[in-house]
């Protein structure tokens, strides 16, 4: 399977109108895809944005060409009704035909817990998301009204009318064993996170292969996704700091436990050392430490990459795939 370079806009990052303009010009760099975060609160607090991502997908798909656009990743259990969810995919996939995409995961307590004040166990919301999709793709594909008494999701003679000419390619995020299973049996392609490689290799996407083959799919026709930041710059210790904005993602709590205020995360963010971000970052002084880096990945399975610019020089950190982006093709 072809490589995929994706370039992840951040939204909690950078306001919606600079995460625009670096969309803009990642695509004219040659960039095959565009991942926007889909948040509430943010992963930091200290000069953070979080922007609403859906709103922001419609400019972003008007503002370019021919990139690829999906969100990375929708929780479509909670905060966000799934009917809706599909509804707004549906919309946007019909408008830009072939160019949009969902991934879709479990959640996360910082989205949801502020606005509904819920925060069931995960392998209860790992049930509700693969309920969820059951919504979403009973809604995209019916011709007729549909009605639908699930555990958590109700749909009475519900129709949607805007429909895309094909269904609306869907990521599913598994970032445990399980999570990667579901994503194999549920989803169209795999959605995970930067991981040690071999776990990647090992655990990840075996669960993932072992998944979709159990569902009568052919596990080499789907993608294995993932997400994962990135920082360059000539001084390398300037690099790895242009990344604390994400270090709270390294912190396994933040998934388990109910930690939902971004003051409280950015605490946590603080405290994570530079080892530990270099092994879970991709950090580099220049192109050829970025090519090395996404080679790893490779190594293990990962076959699209949504690369997160947490760079210094945010400019830099895009235009720098010029000479990663043809390096990195098979
Ligand atoms: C927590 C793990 O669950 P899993 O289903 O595998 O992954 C969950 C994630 O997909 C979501 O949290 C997702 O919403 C996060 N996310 C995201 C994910 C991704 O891959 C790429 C980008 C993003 C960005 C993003 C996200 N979320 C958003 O809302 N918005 C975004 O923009 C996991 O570890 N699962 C394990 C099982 C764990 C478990 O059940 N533990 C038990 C206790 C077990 C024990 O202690 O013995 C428990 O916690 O109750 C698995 O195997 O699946
Ligand atoms: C381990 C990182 C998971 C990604 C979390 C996230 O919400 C990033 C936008």
């Amino acid at each position: 399977m072809e490589t995929k370079v994706g370039y992840f806009a951040s939204l909690e990052q950078y306001k919606p109108r600079d995460a625009l303009e670096q969309t803009i010009r990642a695509e004219n760099v040659g960039f095959d895809s565009v991942w926007a975060d889909d948040h509430f609160h943010p992963w930091y607090h200290t000069n953070a944005q979080s922007a609403q991502a859906w709103a922001w997908m419609g400019a972003a798909l008007e503002a370019t060409k021919k990139v690829f656009i999906s969100t990375c990743i929708t929780c479509p259990v909670m905060r966000y009704n799934p009917a809706i969810v599909a509804q707004t995919f549906a919309t946007l996939r019909q408008m830009y035909p072939g160019r949009v995409g969902i991934a879709v995961g479990a959640g996360e307590a910082m989205n949801e817990v502020p606005v509904t004040g819920e925060w069931p166990s995960v392998p209860e919301r790992q049930d509700m998301t693969v309920e969820a999709i059951g919504v979403m793709r009973q809604l995209w594909g019916s011709q007729e009204p549909v009605t639908f008494k699930g555990k958590y999701f109700t749909l009475d003679k519900a129709f949607m009318y805007t429909k895309p000419e094909d269904e609306v390619p869907l990521y599913f995020s598994g970032m445990g064993p399980k999570g990667a299973r579901l994503a194999g049996k549920y989803g169209d392609h795999l959605m995970t996170v930067a991981a040690d490689p071999s776990v990647l290799k090992n655990v990840t996407i075996p669960n993932f292969v072992k998944g979709a083959a159990d569902a009568g799919k052919d596990p080499a026709k789907m993608e294995r996704a993932m997400l994962i930041w990135y920082s360059v710059d000539p001084d390398y210790d300037k690099a790895i700091e242009g990344l604390r904005f994400w270090a709270g993602c390294l912190v396994p709590a933040m998934f388990k436990y109910k930690v939902y205020d971004s003051k409280e995360v950015e605490l946590h963010a603080n405290l994570v050392g530079h080892d530990t971000m270099k092994e879970n970052f991709m950090v580099a002084t220049d192109a050829e430490g970025l090519i090395k880096e996404i080679e790893r990945f490779k190594a293990a399975g990962i076959t699209h990459f949504c690369l997160g610019n947490s760079s210094p020089d945010v400019n830099r950190g895009i235009d720098i795939f010029k000479e990663v982006i043809p390096a990195v093709k098979d």
